[in-house]
């Protein structure tokens, strides 16, 4: 499609942008309240909310002040929240067992959340990084280069994983651990214990980033981390690679797919949104969120306008939802 345009001075773009309620009405996008979701971290212990250093504005909380730490975005209408751990080290080995626990920290929060707001909707991570004592998605095996995340040895872990945070109420299942063939193993696990209304929402185009470096930090599996992920992870100078991925996901049942990092990547949610038509969502990572905070914090840029700015960014490009740090506070400002 070829817009046509008068040619000026018959054609007067800024006519347009002449008022507020001029560009309200020629809005192409908006944001929304019902776009966002919020990632919180939990940690053990009891009473205690702590700053995460490298994320300013963002905290862990124990599970015990978890209820008060989500309400006031329940209030605000935010539909969902994503739980990440902060397992305790001692809870750590080699083959991520905590991640199948059916007391573990996400399920035992997730027990309480859906008691507390029975219609907030949980999205549980499902990888290993949070629960192994070498930092990767899946299990080490002797494979090329010495050990290698083993892909098939991964699966059926992260099976168990899935189907006892399904149990504990997480009703949205995200696959972040980007083995091969981990959405078909989820699905027919899942449905194998008759959860056959647990959604997946695939991080199906996970680029090995910088900029998770934060949210390591947020979780304590930074300093642990062994070698990188860039044998899971795609390569950031990649593009017809994460088709092949989401293609990938969808076939094997995926109902909605997402694309992380969010900002450096928006060339890949305008791709894929465009080949699938299917629900997609940006994660705006740690890394983004606190570049954009330290500027903030230097006065180099404007808060609201810049947190908009960003989130407006995502739906521009095609995302119908955004995993964000800065969910409550763009509700906030959202709601007025
Ligand atoms: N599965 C979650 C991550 O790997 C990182 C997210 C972030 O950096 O915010
Ligand atoms: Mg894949």
């Amino acid at each position: 499609m070829i817009p046509i345009v008068a040619p000026f001075p018959i054609g007067r773009p800024r006519r347009n942008r002449l008022d507020a309620g001029t560009r309200r009405l020629v809005a192409e996008n908006r944001l929304s309240v019902d776009d966002l979701i919020w990632p919180v971290f939990i940690m053990e212990g009891t009473g205690t909310i702590s700053p995460v250093a490298s994320m300013p504005g963002v905290e862990r909380v124990t599970i015990d002040r978890l209820a008060a730490h989500v309400a006031p975005a329940v209030k605000l209408g935010i539909p969902a929240v994503a739980l990440f751990p902060m397992t305790p080290p001692e809870a750590k080995d080699a083959e991520g067992s905590e991640a199948s626990n059916p007391d573990n920290l996400i399920c035992r929060a997730a027990r309480l959340l859906t008691r507390e707001f029975p219609d907030l909707l949980l999205v549980g991570d499902v990888a290993l990084d949070p629960y192994t004592d070498h930092g990767h998605d899946g299990v080490l095996r002797p494979g090329p280069g010495g050990v290698y995340v083993d892909n098939d040895a991964s699966l059926p872990v992260l099976v168990r994983q899935a189907v006892v945070q399904a149990e504990a109420g997480i009703g949205i299942m995200a696959p972040s651990d980007m083995m091969d063939g981990r959405i078909g193993a989820i699905r027919r696990g899942l449905d194998a214990e008759g959860l056959i209304h647990t959604r997946i929402m695939s991080y199906a185009a996970k680029y090995a980033s910088a900029f998770y470096g934060p949210f390591r930090d947020a979780v304590g599996s930074g300093g642990a981390l062994r070698g990188d992920k860039k044998t899971y992870q795609m390569d950031p100078a990649n593009s017809d690679e994460a088709m092949r991925e989401i293609a990938a996901d969808l076939a094997e049942g995926a109902d909605m797919i997402m694309v992380k990092p969010g900002m450096p990547y928006l060339d890949i949610i305008r791709r894929a949104k465009d080949q699938f038509a299917a629900p997609t969502f940006a994660y705006q990572v740690s890394g983004e969120y606190s570049m954009l905070m330290a500027a903030i914090e230097r006065g180099w840029l404007d808060h609201d306008r810049g947190m908009m700015e960003s989130l407006m960014a995502f739906k521009r490009a095609g995302a119908d939802g955004v995993l964000t740090y800065f969910a409550p506070r763009a509700a906030a400002l959202l709601r007025g």
